[in-house]
């Protein structure tokens, strides 16, 4: 019998939260690595898919500081490749330290992988994706007459950078993830949505972009023909009514149910929306499959039918 299939999609908290030095960053990663252990253990291959717009914001701000004849900046795709290895060193470092401590004998593997991006994508003249840290508005405004970057309130958060985030077109590595994955190895992959590149008949030109993880990870979960795609994130349901009085938790949703809450405006852009998008994207085509959106903390249970938004494109089972 053909064995179950899931990508996990990571959200922001499973990296950083506000400290962005090393130690923190790895240690948050080891509390994520308890977590997902929990779900490899089960009888089901796992392809991790992570952000990385803080981490990759930040790396770009470094080359620009150091900046010089004999260290050059390097642009934002290889800022992007950069921040692929780090983050996917630092996963598999914290994932491996789990598995040996639960003596599973499973091997961690991350793919740099790249993402082909159309080059006529209305995005790369509507920078939306926010990258790097927070400023107040009068440093971003200073930030935006001084130099040609465009900044963005993100969410009632505060403003940060914004660059442009194609749609995900195809990835060149997913058969050899499928492979790594079907030999029992966790694979993490297609980090920070993968590196966005544009492909002729010359060959693969990097581009300015950092593309949303929750869409490539659907991109990928698509591509490898994974049963289930698992979208992590801080909150443990999604919610109508969010933050109001009479929020209300959605368990089991159909499709039809998420297109109307779209119309009705219960999803923040740049932050639910595009969650809800991916989640919708990967159920419509096919009866069999399902998207879970919760919280780490949540997701053995969701995956158990017990917590999280369960999606389906057809009436969904009831949680136990
Ligand atoms: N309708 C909603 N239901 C649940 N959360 C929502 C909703 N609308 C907006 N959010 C917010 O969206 C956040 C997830 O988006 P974001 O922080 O951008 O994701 P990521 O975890 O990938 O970094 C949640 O933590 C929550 O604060
Ligand atoms: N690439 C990406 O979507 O990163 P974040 O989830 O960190 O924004």
């Amino acid at each position: 019998m053909e064995r179950r299939k899931m990508v996990v999609a990571l959200g922001g908290n499973a990296i950083q939260s506000g400290d962005a030095t090393v130690k923190a960053q790895q240690e948050a990663l080891e509390q994520t690595a308890e977590q997902l252990v929990k779900i490899i253990q089960s009888d089901v291959d796992v392809i991790i898919v992570h952000g990385n717009g803080p981490q990759v914001g930040n790396i770009l701000l470094q080359q620009k500081a150091a900046e010089s004849e004999e260290t050059p900046a390097m642009p934002l795709d290889t800022c992007g490749a950069m921040s692929q290895g780090m983050i996917g060193y630092w996963m598999g470092n914290a994932i491996a330290k789990v598995l040996r401590k639960q003596s599973i004998t499973k091997d961690v593997v991350t793919i740099v992988t790249r993402m082909v991006v159309d080059e006529n994508d209305g995005a790369f003249n509507n920078p939306t994706k926010p990258i790097g840290p927070f400023y107040t508005e009068d440093e971003a405004r200073r930030l935006m007459k001084e130099t040609k970057a465009v900044f963005k309130e993100d969410a009632g958060r505060g403003w940060r950078r914004v660059v442009p985030s194609p749609a995900p077109v195809s990835i060149l590595e997913y058969k050899v993830i499928d492979s790594l994955v079907k030999d029992g190895n966790i694979v993490i992959a297609v980090g920070g949505g993968g590196i966005p590149v544009i492909q002729s008949k010359e060959g693969l030109t990097g581009t300015e972009a950092v593309i949303d993880k929750d869409f490539a990870a659907q991109k990928l979960a698509e591509l490898v023909n994974a049963d289930t795609l698992v979208i992590l994130t801080a909150v443990d349901y999604v919610y109508v009514n969010f933050n109001k009085p009479n929020q209300k938790r959605l368990e089991s949703v159909t499709v039809d149910e998420l297109e109307q809450y779209i119309k009705e405006q219960h999803f923040a852009e740049g932050s639910m929306l595009p969650k809800i998008e991916a989640a919708i994207h990967f159920v419509k085509p096919n009866s069999a499959r399902k998207a879970i959106i919760t919280s780490l903390e949540k997701v053995y249970e969701a995956l158990e039918g017990k917590a999280g938004t369960l999606i389906s494109k057809e009436e969904g089972p009831v949680h136990k």
